[in-house]
């Protein structure tokens, strides 16, 4: 598989996992380039915990040369028509396309996700490069009914500027397009600094862009190890020449770059880390909900940000949802995510998997009891634990309280609606909530009176670009996708011209 990623990057560059080709592939004005300091980071394929390749550690230097690229090309591609940059993005979306499934094997072996998996992620993080394509087509300013006679008054948009974009590493391709479209669709240029643990997708796409026709150092890609990403987010932090953060990752990052930020008072989006309720009341259809907490929990192997972390089920169907459940997580199948039939592939390194047996522990001393799974599986290679379910958790457990970011479906037991109201509402965290029920009443009861940015009702997929996804409380703030997504990328200009003799 490493040749194949090494021939969709290179086209035909020397073959191999350990490749000299990946020493320069750092992404900075429209070529590949070296780490300036010539350091270099490892990248591993957490299916088997074999190295992959090495890519550049990234330094001040480098972060340097890539603003100065980027503020240089945004002040030319800001006055390109937004036609023109919709039909340069257009391209991009086309070539993505053309790519998809080299796209989504890249996205498997980087960050080991089944390769359906990756594939839908290639198309939904496709679609937000087509649909900014068009809302920046339609980015309509306002003329104002002006007081006095001898004025007129407008709002104008403008492009913030240079976007920097920090991006995690559950979804390679998408968490970095759901951001790059509505910046480039705006007039921004942007600065992609994708995770360390996934850097590779990055640049594949970066090196799209380009074969797309859009221009140099509209889109830089610096990548860098974890020991170097302070150094290098200062850079960015410190710059005036940065006018922009859009950061999906962890709320303790989020807040540092809130701290960081202060000082040169950039423009913020934060999509942090959540703790979701899933939410299961007597008047549900439990096989619709078994099915949902199949498909929102076990996505990804439960590392996506709007995973259920708690299932909260009601005294009454709580026997019928837990067999369903347990049975239906027996079922799934765990291995690397290239072979065929996989439902789950690994987690993202070892501490993503202690992280999860430190939860699971201090549930199950608390008197919480795995009915399936509940271990880290050691018959693969891989950082893989095993598809598990818990009961008799409450929620003072470290493994409800924190993102556990595992596959484990942790249930809580309730009674009434206005305690489980008061459970899921009992985090500090604001990203989504899900419920099932068929009572509209209470439909309408529970959505309005959850604590978060989305809600899914009877639903546990709903992200696409036509959503506005964002949560609130410490889950962050700002949106992305929808026809609000563009607007974090834009200032509003209010241009008032006066003393007209009218
Ligand atoms: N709300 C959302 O849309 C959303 C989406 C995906 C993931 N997440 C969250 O992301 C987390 C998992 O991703 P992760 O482990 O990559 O998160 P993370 O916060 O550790 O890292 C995210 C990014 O920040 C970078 N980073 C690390 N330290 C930094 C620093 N000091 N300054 C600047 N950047 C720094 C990382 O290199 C990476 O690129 C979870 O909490 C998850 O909920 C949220
Ligand atoms: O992990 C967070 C993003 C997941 C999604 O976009 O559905």
């Amino acid at each position: 598989m490493a040749t194949k990623l090494v021939n969709f990057l290179g086209k035909g560059v020397p073959q191999g996992a350990r490749s000299p080709f990946f020493k320069n592939r750092g992404w900075i004005n429209g070529q590949w380039v070296e780490a300036k300091e010539k350091r270099y980071f490892p990248v591993t394929n957490p299916a088997n915990t074999e190295l992959i390749t090495e890519v550049p550690d990234m330094q001040r230097e480098d972060v340097l040369e890539a603003i100065e690229s980027s503020y240089a090309a945004q002040k030319l591609w800001r006055r390109q028509t937004a036609k023109s940059r919709a039909l340069l993005l257009r391209q991009w979306y086309e070539l993505m396309n053309k790519h998809k499934s080299e796209i989504a094997k890249m996205i498997t072996i980087e960050q080991g996700k089944p390769y359906t998996e990756s594939l839908n992620e290639v198309n939904y993080g496709m679609s937000f490069i087509d649909w900014f394509s068009e809302e920046g087509k339609r980015l309509y300013g306002d003329v104002l009914p002006s007081p006095q006679e001898n004025k007129r008054m407008f709002l104008m948009k403008e492009p913030v500027g240079v976007a920097a974009l920090i991006t995690p590493w559950n979804f390679p391709l998408a968490m970095i397009t759901r951001k790059a479209g509505a910046a480039l669709a705006a007039g921004c240029s942007i600065i992609i600094k994708p995770s360390e643990e996934t850097p590779l997708t990055a640049l594949a796409i970066a090196q799209l862009s380009h074969e797309a026709g859009i221009p140099p150092g509209v889109i830089n890609v610096l990548t860098c190890s974890r020991d170097s990403v302070h150094e290098v987010s200062d850079v960015l932090l410190d710059d005036e020449r940065i006018s922009k953060i859009s950061f999906t990752g962890s709320t303790a990052i989020g807040k540092r770059l809130i701290a960081g930020s202060a000082n040169t008072v950039k423009k913020l989006s934060l999509e942090l880390g959540g703790n979701a309720p899933f939410i299961v009341f007597d008047t549900a259809d439990v096989d619709v909900a078994v099915k949902g907490a199949i498909a929102g929990k076990f996505r990804n192997a439960g590392q996506t940000c709007v995973s259920p972390n708690r299932l909260l089920v009601q005294s009454k169907i709580y026997n019928e949802f837990v067999d369903k459940l347990t049975q239906a997580v027996s079922n799934l199948k765990v291995g690397d995510g290239l072979n065929d039939g996989i439902d789950q592939g690994p987690l993202i390194n070892a501490g993503a998997i202690d992280k999860v047996e430190r939860h699971v522990n201090d549930a199950v001393d608390q008197g919480g009891e795995v009915l399936v799974g509940g271990t880290r599986m050691t018959s693969l290679p891989g950082t893989f634990y095993n598809p598990s379910v818990l009961i008799n958790v409450n929620n003072e457990m470290l493994i409800t309280r924190e993102e556990t970011f595992g596959p484990i479906a942790p249930i809580i037991k309730f009674d009434t609606e206005d305690e489980a109201v008061s459970i899921a509402n009992n985090t500090q965290f604001g990203l989504i909530g899900y419920f099932y029920s068929r009572d509209i009443d209470q439909i309408w009861r529970v959505s309005d009176a959850l604590e978060t940015g989305m809600v899914g009702i009877n639903e546990a997929l709903l992200s696409n670009e036509v959503g506005a996804f964002g949560g609130k409380k410490q889950s962050g703030f700002g949106r992305e996708g929808s026809k609000y997504g563009i607007n974090e990328y834009i200032n509003i200009k209010y241009v008032c011209m006066g003393n007209l003799k009218t």
